[in-house]
């Protein structure tokens, strides 16, 4: 809709983050996309994904100045993904979000040009070939990301531990313990349906590493949950005016001839 491609144009100008570097390296790989279902194409071998999280790897939540981050210890194999597309074991580093300022967008893959009001990232980095998310974040194989799109409806009660972190965390920069989260719990209780293709993060560096992994299925929060989101800054305590943390996805890419596979048909 043209509000939200106004808001998503007035971002790339207010906002560093989201200034698009020139030449992206290769460049026919970028996401977001939209996720046209005709065109997808049902893969049988896909299989289900499987995710084992361990809630004690969640160390801390911080605000980086485009979204809130939970981190995970990522020095050993304690919370993976693996099955999927996937050939290797995937280590998860973090999650966060992207939302809008109004429920009526946020998320940065749509499906038939559909909008949600704000889409989960949960990024992991292949720990079977690589040592460390710096070198696997360069390499075609080396990321895995699972999407998942929030719908405004009812309130989610296993976010609701992260809402009422988010008041700390107000400031870009701010940091503050966060010990014990599963995030197994923000998963759509049908995990095996998805969408999966090659494609990249969608904030700098833009890198072409990611297998992506969109959930068919979205989760419901409620309209307070997602407003504590937009209560956020992108802009550090000491900044003279500050900027609420709304509208923070990437304008959509283009396909480029990839292939959008499906796992269910
Ligand atoms: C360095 N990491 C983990 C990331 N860098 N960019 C990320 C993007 N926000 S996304 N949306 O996951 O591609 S995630
Ligand atoms: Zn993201």
């Amino acid at each position: 809709c043209c509000r939200m491609k106004e808001a998503a144009e007035h971002n790339m100008k207010m906002h560093p983050m989201w200034q698009e570097p020139l030449a992206i390296p290769g460049g026919d790989r970028q996401s977001p996309i939209d996720i046209v279902i005709r065109k997808s194409v049902y893969d049988s071998e896909l299989k289900p994904l499987v995710t084992d999280y361990d809630p004690q790897t969640c160390q801390q939540i911080w605000n980086n100045g485009y979204s809130f981050l939970v981190e995970y210890d990522d020095t050993t194999d304690k919370s993976t993904v693996k099955g999927g597309p996937l050939q290797d074991k995937y280590r998860l580093c973090q999650f966060h979000f992207h939302w809008g300022e109004s429920n009526a967008w946020g998320s940065e893959h749509t499906v038939d040009r559909k909008l949600f009001s704000a889409e989960l990232h949960l990024v992991h980095w292949n720990s079977d070939k690589y040592s460390l998310f710096e070198e696997a974040v360069m390499e075609e194989n080396g990321l895995a990301v699972i999407g998942v799109f929030l719908k405004v409806g009812k309130r989610h009660e296993g976010l609701q531990k992260l809402v009422d972190a988010l008041p700390a965390i107000r400031h870009k920069n701010s940091v503050v313990d966060f010990n014990r989260f599963d995030p197994a719990c923000l998963l759509p209780s049908n995990t095996d349906d998805y969408w999966t293709y090659h494609g990249s993060l969608t904030t700098p560096p833009l890198t072409e590493s990611v297998t992506w992994m969109v959930m068919k299925q979205h989760i419901e929060v409620s309209h307070d949950q997602l407003a504590v989101f937009r209560s956020l800054l992108f802009t550090a305590a000491d900044e003279e005016v500050q900027k609420g943390m709304v509208n923070n996805f990437r304008v959509q890419q283009s396909q480029c001839g990839r292939t959008v596979r499906s796992s269910f048909s």
